[in-house]
């Protein structure tokens, strides 16, 4: 069996009394398309930097494609991109030779026609040879997320890339990363965009204040903690008994859950038979934002 992309065992790390992780253990498998959510201050973080071999660990271990990142750091390096959440740059290179550079931190030298694709691939070719300080954020932002695969790196983790980054380069750049995925590498993301973890991850850790509290595929979580919902707006008030958990959400409107599709059609019949008459209607599709309420609050 081929080595997880990345394994995470019995980890802890302290700043004073602060447990920043607090037994972490976790694993992701290559090719998976992986979500690390948490509230500000959760440890995400700090995870990804000891995972890029930035921040020792007090306690665990970790590795990346089977390689320990402290015994055998080079390699497990090797095997890892990080796009930071921080925009740090040299304001003196140009995009070009910060790629240059950052491949030259990996000992690869005539990298350009690699460079070149990435450079292609994130639509920043046009400014190869425009000066770091000139970019837009959004367009640093990119940058970061080429120097990250200057070395192709089968396991790319992703701290919140998509913060303060315009619509139209966000999706663009889930075109790229989804293809970077579909092509065999392992993603790894931490966004406070529920709405895009929903839809791009197949597996979730949600983290809270340095412990694993949640951990599952995107759809069972979507499955246990959030039901669908019918919402309707009634001309005029009926009695709710007849609807198995209705409840009135003020305003005309009754939120009654369900399963599957199939009990849409009985509910609103028996709306009809009594007589209730529907103005509005919206289904409601469970979302990781209540789920991530739910697991926050529980946890
Ligand atoms: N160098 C440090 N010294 C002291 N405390 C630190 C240090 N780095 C992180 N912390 C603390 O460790 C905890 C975890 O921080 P971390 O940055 O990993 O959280 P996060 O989940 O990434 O948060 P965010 O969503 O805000 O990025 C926080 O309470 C933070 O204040």
């Amino acid at each position: 069996m081929s080595a997880p992309a990345i394994r995470i065992a019995g980890v802890r790390k302290r700043y004073g009394q602060l447990k920043a992780l607090d037994g972490i253990d976790l694993e992701v498998q290559q090719g998976e398309f992986f979500g690390l959510l948490g509230p500000n201050g959760a440890g995400k973080t700090t995870l990804i930097s000891a995972l890029a071999g930035l921040t020792r660990v007090d306690e665990g271990e970790l590795a990346v494609m089977g390689h320990d990142v402290v015994a055998d750091y080079r390699q497990a390096r090797r095997k890892l991109g990080v796009v930071p959440q921080e925009l740090v740059f040299d304001p003196f290179f140009s995009v070009r030779e910060a790629l240059r550079l950052q491949s030259g931190y990996f000992g690869i030298r005539r990298n350009d026609t690699w460079i070149d694709e990435i450079l292609a691939s994130l639509d920043l070719a046009h400014k190869a040879d425009a000066n770091m300080r000139m970019l837009s954020g959004g367009m640093k932002r990119r940058v970061l997320v080429a120097q990250a695969l200057v070395h192709r790196p089968p396991v790319i983790v992703l701290d919140e890339p998509t913060a303060g980054v315009d619509v139209e380069l966000r999706q663009g750049l889930w075109q790229f990363i989804r293809r970077l995925n579909r092509d065999g590498h392992t993603i790894v993301l931490t966004t406070h965009y529920l709405e895009e973890a929903q839809t791009l991850c197949n597996r979730i850790a949600m983290l809270k204040a340095g412990r694993v509290v949640a951990l599952d595929t995107t759809d069972n979580l979507l499955a246990r903690f959030a039901s669908r919902v019918l919402r309707v707006r009634l001309s005029a008030p009926v009695g709710l008994d007849f609807l198995p958990g209705a409840r009135d959400a003020g305003h005309g409107w009754v939120e009654i859950p369900f399963e599957s599709y199939g009990e849409v059609e009985d509910m609103l019949s028996r709306i009809r038979l009594t007589g209730g008459q529907v103005e509005d209607m919206v289904l409601g599709e469970p979302d990781l934002e209540k789920v991530f309420m739910g697991v926050m609050h529980e946890a």
